[in-house]
């Protein structure tokens, strides 16, 4: 078989790849001339465990290509999936221009029958309109070519795209004519080995079920961010409470893990994006409404501690960030609590060191050249002379660190730890100040010299 994929991004590349990697023959497609002149020498432009090497593979196997040339690659093509961004807009609805403008494209240049796969992320009613800006380009051309419009949502997470994409938990495939539904379980047969389904459903249902998936569990964080928060308050811990009610099989033990707020490129737009559809059509989101309102306070809650600790006058410290993109094993900096809280800190006058294995360049590129924000070569250098350590990201090798280490260089023994990954009680006893999120803050017991 035979698809293109337009949109290189997270969502595209990753999309095309895996397609190729089962042995059907791709044509990834961009506008961004660089993107794909890059991709065409091996040179990958986002971070994403085990991609390069699949990109790799795939190329040399002579079924991967790369294009910016969408009116020969969709030639002989079964089907077309359209992977291209929908930020939002100023309004928080989803901004389906690129969307459009690519169904536009296939519509002028197709000359056989296809199915336009939408693998955006994209609002009930939106395959109807991609199927208009098709229709309407083959009437122009007085072409009488058949074509289906599919919805196809992609539920993979950065960090784990690729495993998300080869072994997923299941397909969600909205389809309006058997000859589509033919296709596209055919494509999708080889992903299905680890007994998942395929759910074929009409096309809006398909459409809001992404929408319904994403804002779940952006309710599940921001309803334990609330827990955590009054269990600061009352005296519990809930690291424990999470435990206690995460074994219920009926909740479950994913995704309730608090934190300093839900951030990337989805939870907050898709959210955003439900509550205007559902306003636009006379209904109001209440719960989602105050998702989002958790979420906006909670990306402040570790600079709320850091104040609380240091008192008022945060100019002229400095702050060691561990951490800077939106979760680990990504470099993507969108929506990252990263950047509210450098902002925080530079608006008191406090400057910041900086470590992120991978997110430096995406977050220089965001911040912008800044004198108080230094960017450090590994995380121990991230210390040195800092008034006390933010934990932001929890990459894997910050989790067990060399703590006397940390004391050594650090003026003050504080960690303001944003993702719960160490214990109150063990820095404590190596005389750490120690503020999680949701746990009981603790002060030294006694000052340890190492
Ligand atoms: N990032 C993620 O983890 C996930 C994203 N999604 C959804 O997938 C969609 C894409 O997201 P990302 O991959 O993160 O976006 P992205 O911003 O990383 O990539 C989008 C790509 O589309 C290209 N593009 C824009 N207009 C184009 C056109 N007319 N022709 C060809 N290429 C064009 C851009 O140059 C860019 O390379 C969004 O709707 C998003 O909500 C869904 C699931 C996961
Ligand atoms: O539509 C999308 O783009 C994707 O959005 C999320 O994936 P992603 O944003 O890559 O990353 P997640 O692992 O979901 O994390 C999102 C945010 O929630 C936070 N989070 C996650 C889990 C948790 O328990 N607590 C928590 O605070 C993370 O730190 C991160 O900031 C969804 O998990 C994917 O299924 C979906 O396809």
């Amino acid at each position: 078989m035979k698809i293109a994929v337009v949109g290189t991004g997270y969502v595209g590349l990753v999309t095309g790849t895996c397609f190729a990697e089962v042995g059907i023959d791709v044509t990834c497609i961009d506008v961004n001339v660089k993107k794909i002149e890059d991709l065409k020498h091996g040179i990958l432009p986002i971070y994403e465990p085990g991609l390069e090497e699949m990109v790799l593979r795939n190329v040399e196997k002579g079924r991967l290509h790369f294009s910016t040339d969408l009116a020969t690659a969709i030639q002989g093509c079964d089907a077309a999936f359209i992977a291209v961004g929908t930020p939002p807009g100023e309004d928080g609805s989803a901004d389906l221009k690129y969307v459009l403008g690519v169904a536009r494209e296939i519509g002028q240049h197709m000359n056989d029958y296809l199915v336009v796969v939408t693998k955006s992320t994209v609002p009930v009613g939106t395959a109807k309109k991609v199927k208009q800006a098709v229709a309407e380009e083959l009437e122009k051309r007085n072409s009488n070519l058949t074509f289906d419009v599919a919805s196809n949502p992609e539920f993979l997470k950065e960090g784990a795209a690729i495993e998300d994409f080869l072994k997923p938990d299941r397909i969600v495939i909205g389809v309006e004519s058997e000859k589509a539904e033919e296709v596209m379980r055919k494509l999708y047969k080889p992903f299905l080995l680890n007994g998942h389904p395929i759910i074929f459903m009409d096309v809006p249902s398909a459409e809001m079920t992404k929408y319904a998936a994403n804002s779940m569990l952006a309710t599940k964080i921001s309803f334990m961010n609330d827990i955590a928060n009054l269990c600061e308050i009352m005296g519990a811990d809930v690291n424990m409470v999470r435990r206690g009610i995460g074994s219920d099989t009926r909740i479950g033990n994913k995704f309730i893990y608090p934190g300093i707020g839900y951030g990337g490129s989805c939870f907050p737009k898709d959210v955003k994006a439900l509550i205007k559809t559902a306003a636009e059509n006379g209904y109001q989101m209440q719960i989602l409404q105050a998702v989002e309102l958790v979420n906006e306070n909670q990306k402040e809650v570790l600079f709320n501690k850091v104040k609380k600790h240091f008192g008022s006058d945060l100019s002229g410290k400095t702050f060691a960030l561990w951490g800077l993109s939106f979760k680990p094993k990504t470099d993507d900096m969108r929506e990252a609590p990263s950047l509210v809280i450098i902002e925080k800190l530079l608006a008191e006058g406090a400057s910041v060191q900086a470590y992120d294995p991978v997110a430096i360049k995406e977050a220089q590129h965001m911040l912008g050249d800044n004198d108080s924000i230094v960017y450090s070569k590994d995380e121990y250098e991230a210390l040195i002379d800092a008034d006390a350590l933010l934990i932001v990201t929890e990459w894997p090798e910050f989790r067990s660190p060399n703590y006397q280490v940390i004391g050594k260089l650090l003026k003050n023994k504080v960690i303001f730890d944003g993702r719960n990954i160490y214990e109150a009680k063990d820095l404590q006893e190596m005389g750490f100040a120690y503020y999680g999120i949701g746990v009981q803050e603790v002060q030294p017991v006694t000052e340890t010299t190492f």
